[in-house]
């Protein structure tokens, strides 16, 4: 059964080492747990919902609570404080694209509002039911999750948007063929929302972004559906694909999605490099892309990351025998741990293999083997439930991920690392901050940074230093040139720093859209971009 309050399922759970709790006591203190309010407290607050009944809704109220909140950590502090605001008004879960277009019709004819909803994984306030005086309905993909057709001689596979990752995977996987796509949150997250929030997985470096891997679809809108048909590539005017993604639910609902797939790698490794410091390390990512060696991933840690990362790993004698033997290499406390994946046939991943170590060499790069990589390989989807041991232990933790030019990388990291290192220096409160590069590209790096602090006293505090955090942070990541966001996209969280990035043209023409699509302001409202009254 999926944590009603929290992440991933319920009797799963990853423990902290005794080690990792010392660290942590070390660099914030004493934890604050906070009290959690239960299910059936919450259950009494549902209020009766404003729509009528329809045979495709359903007014549950645990239903509506289970829908009613992603996965920020405002999120979090809403859930287990008990005190959700909002809730939708009916929770729909249809099993067809005609059963979307009947709920449309429904909401239309009802002046109700739709969320569309995926894995409800959204870490940016997506999916949260705005403030209105209009009943909101949402509407989960869930049970539209089949591998409908694929196609193997073009490899392409059509899924219905609902399918999460490991339904993906899987009924690729039984077929010989992978997506390769796989975000952190890829137990719950679902295709249709990594279209819909362009979406990055951990591997994209080899397999891409969700947007070289979204081939085209059937978007279900007020006004019918839009076939997006997918070409290899194709010069025929703008792209409609581009409509789509990134579009958060604010133009329709996407009901099945033509996906590029590939054949499953004959041979997958992860390897742990470690580098002296940062000003080894970074030259070393960079000149590893730009030769373009074929890799499926790259994951640098800095230091503050890799030093934590290691106390939190648990087995303190294998840490300490690896430290030893690093020092014997030359590389000590300032060391950075780089992750390197390949996904390929042996011979090319033998001939990746020794291109790799030639350019790092140079860079004093010590290469440890696999072990780290396979450990990393088997908790790679158990580390959201990190968050849950340290709720427990009284840390709270959350993330922000930004992308920039490589000319940009060391001062935008700078900033936005010390904006969050600051940010609690008034209530003389210590933030422990690191950082890792994860989706590297020719001209620039993603920025995906953590952030651990205390909660306070009571949930009143926790969320005031999160906003103190949150504000510092994106207003670091603007000033200095960055993206609001590389992979979690806008949601409600980050609108208010679109234009930014955007322009004032930029924002008129996405309006424009939103309007075309959805002339009367039903769906999703707030997300992606400030609506009417949040711009007063
Ligand atoms: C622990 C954790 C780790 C994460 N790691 C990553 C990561 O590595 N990479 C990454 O990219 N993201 C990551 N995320 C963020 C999140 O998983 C992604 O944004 C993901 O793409 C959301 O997918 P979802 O199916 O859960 O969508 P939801 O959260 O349900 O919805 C997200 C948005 O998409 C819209 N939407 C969903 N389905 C549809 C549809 N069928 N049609 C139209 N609109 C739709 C919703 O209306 C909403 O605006 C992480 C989140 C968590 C909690």
């Amino acid at each position: 059964m999926r944590r009603w309050n929290g992440w991933g399922e319920e009797h799963t759970e990853m423990a902290l080492a005794a080690d990792g709790a010392r660290f942590l006591q070390g660099v914030l203190g004493d934890g604050q747990v906070l009290p959690l309010a239960s299910l059936d407290s919450v259950i009494k607050q549902v209020p009766p919902s404003r729509l009528p009944a329809h045979p495709l809704t359903s007014c549950d109220p645990e239903l509506r609570i289970r829908h009613a909140r992603g996965q920020s950590l405002p999120d979090w502090l809403a859930m287990r404080s008990g005190q959700f605001e909002r809730f939708p008004d009916a929770v729909a879960l249809p099993e067809s694209a005609e059963q979307i277009r009947e709920l449309l019709a429904f909401a239309k004819a009802q002046d109700a509002l739709v969320i569309p909803y995926g894995g409800g994984t959204s870490v940016a306030g997506h999916i949260n039911p705005p403030e209105s005086s209009k009943p909101v309905l949402t509407l989960s993909l869930a049970r539209m999750n089949r591998l409908l057709e694929l196609d193997t001689t073009s490899h392409l596979a059509t899924f219905g948007a609902g399918a999460n990752g490991p339904q993906v995977e899987s009924q690729l996987r039984a077929k010989g063929y992978r997506l390769g796509h796989f975000p952190q949150s890829f137990e719950l997250a679902t295709v249709g929302g990594w279209i819909a929030s362009r979406s990055s997985g951990q591997q994209s470096l080899g397999y891409g972004r969700i947007e070289q891997l979204f081939a085209g679809g059937l978007l279900e809108t007020f006004d019918g559906t839009l076939e997006i048909k997918g070409f290899p590539a194709s010069a025929a005017g703008p792209d409609l694909r581009e409509l789509v993604l990134g579009s958060e639910g604010r133009f329709g609902v996407l009901s099945e999605v033509k996906m590029r797939v590939s054949r499953e790698p004959a041979c997958e490794r992860f390897y742990a490099v470690f580098l002296p410091d940062w000003n080894h390390a970074l030259p070393a990512v960079r000149e590893l892309v730009h030769a373009k060696v074929p890799l499926s991933m790259l994951r640098l840690s800095n230091t503050a990351e890799t030093t934590t990362q290691l106390k939190l790993a648990g087995h303190p004698g294998q840490i300490a025998w690896l430290e030893r033997y690093l020092r014997l290499r030359g590389i000590s406390s300032d060391k950075c741990m780089l992750l390197l994946g390949i996904s390929a046939h042996p011979k090319q991943l033998r001939a990746s293999l020794s291109q790799a170590k030639a350019i790092l060499k140079p860079h004093g790069a010590v290469w440890t083997g696999t072990l780290l990589g396979k450990i990393w390989e088997r908790g790679r989807f158990r580390f959201p439930y990190l968050r849950e041991t340290l709720w427990q232990a009284g840390y709270l933790v959350d993330t922000l991920e930004t992308v920039i030019d490589w000319s940009g990388v060391e001062r935008l990291l700078g900033a936005l690392e010390h904006s969050l290192q600051a940010g609690l220096k008034d209530e003389n409160e210590p933030v422990h901050v690191f950082t890792h590069l994860s989706h590297l590209y020719g001209s620039g790096s993603s920025i995906y940074t953590s952030y651990l602090f205390r909660p306070g006293a009571d949930y009143k505090t926790a969320l005031a230093r999160w906003q103190k955090l949150k504000k510092a942070a994106c207003e670091a990541i603007v000033r200095e040139g960055g993206s609001i966001s590389h992979h979690h996209g806008v949601g409600r969280d980050h609108a208010p720093y679109l234009a930014a990035e955007k322009g004032e043209r930029g924002m008129a023409v996405l309006q424009t859209l939103a309007q075309h699509f959805d002339p009367q302001g039903r769906l999703n409202p707030g997300a992606l971009l400030l609506d009417q009254g949040q711009m007063q």
